[in-house]
């Protein structure tokens, strides 16, 4: 036998075993596309080439493999490179993540590697004790009625005293300009004050460059970049300070100077006047709530923990609103149906008052307005995919096992489009989906995780919703918005479902007084 096998190894030349290998490869690539559920696996480079194929329709690409594979299905990346785990748009596996065995699916340590220069051990990245002390902190202001009120009137602040200004400015002109730019600037600006108390003017008149705003952007972006990088590559390149990692820590410096200063000259308000009590934003509130011991001195938090709770804080908040407002007039200019319907509602909300000015009560009456938001989302979701990793072997309840390290995909995206969860219509945008006897009805977090669900249940739902009800019927009462011909709306491939393009439009003034 053995004899056998020399004999033939012997004989094979360079173009048999060239011929063989291209065989396996091809049998490879066969057996995984008809045996096996999800995307094309390649031998060596895994899913990659796959999705880079299909980079320019990533996300309904993505639904139509999820679809098809039934919900879940199996992925690897490079080989070596060590990733590996499920994709998956299975309600009972996401209820399974997220709250019934919440411990064996944290953030983990790829996620936080990748994050920490930026964001510290910050609420959004950070798990187990860590994250839920800082949860039951962030959850104490953010509930109080103060923090509520303040939230509110600086909300009202911006949107009268800047973005309405700007938009007169711009509808006069004619001028047509990048919507979504506005927006980001506007929850910019309206975060910053709520978080930290400071406003760093990106809304002004003349649209500055302002350095802690765009430090901020490109800190996450470049953060980001360390999940398309192997660390291989990136480690050394911040090892040495090169490329795209010097850039990230000049970026850092600049947003830690910014909070640290802030922290710091807070402190120092707080020493002078013993108080911080014309001041509710979140920081001003963490500060007075530090425990002063009974030799009469405080214990303040330790580190940068201040620091790192505000930045965590801004990243959450900062763009979800903006890019989600964004898709939401982008679909109410194309459905004029669901626009008189809002534009009916908000006049019946305001009746005859003079100021035409909306008040919290006014915006919790707006059902339709909160509908056709939730409905915006549900198709444009600001967050499209969520990551977490694998504690230990695990079942899904669809049967599906993961590995220990594994990383464990669902996509918010693909969710919103499935028909078993929302109907043949489920393509379509229907405010009316979410409203039964005249009440907004929510859906099942699970199915629509849009703003997480269980434990880690986003923060900011309640401040969300008034934040775009806000600017959504402040623009839509006085502007008709009108896209510009031609004009091609498409997701930006990244972590928020941002338009590739920004939304350029103009401005059409309604036959109102515009008070
Ligand atoms: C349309 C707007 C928003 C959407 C769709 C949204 C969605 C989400 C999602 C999907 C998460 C989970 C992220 C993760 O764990 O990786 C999250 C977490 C969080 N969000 Fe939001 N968010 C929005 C607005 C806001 C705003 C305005 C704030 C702040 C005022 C905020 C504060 C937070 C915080 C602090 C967390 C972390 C919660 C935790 O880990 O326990 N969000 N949000």
């Amino acid at each position: 036998m053995a004899e056998m096998l020399n004999w033939v190894i012997s004989r094979l030349t360079f173009w048999d075993l060239s011929i063989a290998v291209l065989g396996l490869f091809i049998f490879s690539c066969l057996h995984q596309r008809f045996m096996k559920k999800g995307p094309m696996m390649w031998p060596v480079l895994g899913v990659l080439p796959t999705v880079v194929f299909n980079m320019s329709d990533v996300y309904d690409w993505g639904t139509r493999v999820l679809l098809k594979a039934g919900g879940t299905f199996h992925y690897r990346g490079m080989w070596m490179a060590g990733a590996y785990g499920i994709m998956t748009i299975d309600p009972s596996n996401v209820e399974y993540m997220l709250k019934t065995n919440f411990n064996n699916f944290p953030k983990g340590s790829y996620y936080k590697e990748r994050f920490r220069d930026l964001l510290g051990d910050g609420i959004f990245n950070s798990d187990d004790e860590s994250w839920w002390q800082q949860r039951q902190l962030a959850k104490l202001e953010m509930h109080s009625s103060r923090f509520v009120q303040h939230s509110f009137k600086a909300m009202q602040d911006i949107v009268y005293k800047k973005l309405l200004v700007l938009l007169e400015k711009l509808a006069v002109s004619g001028q047509c300009f990048d919507l979504q730019d506005l927006l980001l600037r506007l929850t910019f600006d309206n975060i910053c004050t709520a978080a930290l108390g400071v406003d760093p003017g990106c809304l002004a008149l003349a649209l500055p460059d302002v350095p802690f705003a765009k430090a901020f952007e490109e800190a996450t972006e470049l953060s980001l970049l360390r999940f398309l990088m192997p660390p291989f590559v990136w480690k050394p390149l911040k090892f040495f300070g090169l490329g795209t990692e010097r850039r990230l820590k000049e970026a850092i410096k600049v947003v830690h100077d910014f909070a640290d200063k802030t922290v710091r000259d807070r402190r120092n308000i707080l020493g002078k006047h013993g108080n911080l009590n014309d001041q509710s934003d979140l920081l001003s509130r963490l500060m007075e709530s530090e425990e002063i011991n009974k030799q009469g001195k405080t214990k303040h938090f330790p580190g940068n923990f201040l620091r790192d709770f505000c930045i965590s804080f801004i990243l959450a908040g900062r763009d979800t609103t903006s890019v989600a407002l964004a898709w939401f007039f982008w679909l109410v200019q194309r459905n004029p149906d669901v626009e008189s319907k809002i534009l009916a509602e908000i006049h019946e909300t305001l009746g005859h008052t003079d100021t035409r000015a909306l008040t919290e009560d006014g915006l919790k009456k707006m059902v339709y307005l909160q509908a056709a938001l939730s409905e915006s989302l549900r198709l444009y979701p600001s967050v499209p995919i969520e990551m977490k990793q694998v504690q230990e072997d695990d079942v899904f309840p669809d049967g599906t096992r993961v590995k220990k390290g594994a990383r464990v995909f669902h996509s918010i995206f693909s969710m919103g489009r499935v028909e078993s969860i929302w109907g043949k219509d489920c393509l379509e945008f229907k405010p009316e989906r979410w409203i039964k006897d005249g009440k907004f009805v929510s859906a099942n977090q699970f199915k629509y995780a849009v703003f997480n669900a269980g434990p880690r249940l986003c923060l900011g739902k309640n401040f969300a919703y008034t934040q775009m009800k806000m600017v959504a019927a402040s623009v839509l009462l006085r502007y008709s918005i009108k896209v510009v011909e031609n004009h091609s709306v498409v997701p930006k491939l990244t972590t928020t479902l941002y338009m590739k393009n920004g939304l350029r439009v103009t401005l059409k003034p309604r036959l109102v007084n515009n008070a």
